[in-house]
């Protein structure tokens, strides 16, 4: 995941979840900054021990938290490692789920956006209901599809 991020030495990362470190070090060693926001303060605690003392310990700004409440400061790229760190050839049988290294890349130059004022009743979940319904998908939910259910 780290080779694939092609991180520059002028980097600041964010990592969501580093847990105990194992790909945080890996990313100290690659980037200029690494910003590493963990939910669990007994791993965040793990890891604060194991970059003390080093040279890496200036690099790293650990932030103690749930990632989606945290006001993050700026960063260059996100490298994270969230649900799924064991491969589904690790359990027998094979769980029915697909991981994937995804790399989201900002448009350069942004697209154009098109932004157009809603009426003050405007409901989007409404909305969204709506288009769930009209094209069948008002029984389907993430949880029961499988990925063939995505990709139709
Ligand atoms: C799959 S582990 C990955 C650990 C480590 N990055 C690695 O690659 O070994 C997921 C990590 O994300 C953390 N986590 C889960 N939800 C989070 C959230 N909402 N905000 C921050 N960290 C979260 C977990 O505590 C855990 O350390």
């Amino acid at each position: 995941m780290v080779e694939k991020a092609a991180l520059r030495p002028t980097d600041v990362i964010l990592e969501v979840g580093p847990g105990t470190g194992n790909m945080t070090v890996k990313l100290l060693e690659k980037g200029k900054k690494v910003i590493a926001c963990e939910i669990d303060p007994r791993l965040a605690a793990e890891l604060q021990k194991r970059v003390q003392g080093t040279p890496y310990q200036t690099k790293l700004n650990l932030m103690i938290g749930d990632v989606l409440k945290t006001d993050l400061p700026f960063f260059d790229i996100c490298v994270a490692n969230l649900p799924y760190q064991i491969g589904k050839n690790n359990f027998r049988p094979p769980p029915k789920v697909e991981s994937s290294v995804v790399r989201i890349e900002p448009r350069n130059p942004p697209p154009p956006i098109n932004f157009q004022l809603v009426s003050p009743d405007f409901d989007i979940k409404l909305k969204i209901t709506d288009i769930l319904d009209k094209n069948g998908f008002e029984k389907k939910r993430a949880r029961t599809m499988d990925i063939d259910d995505f990709l139709g």
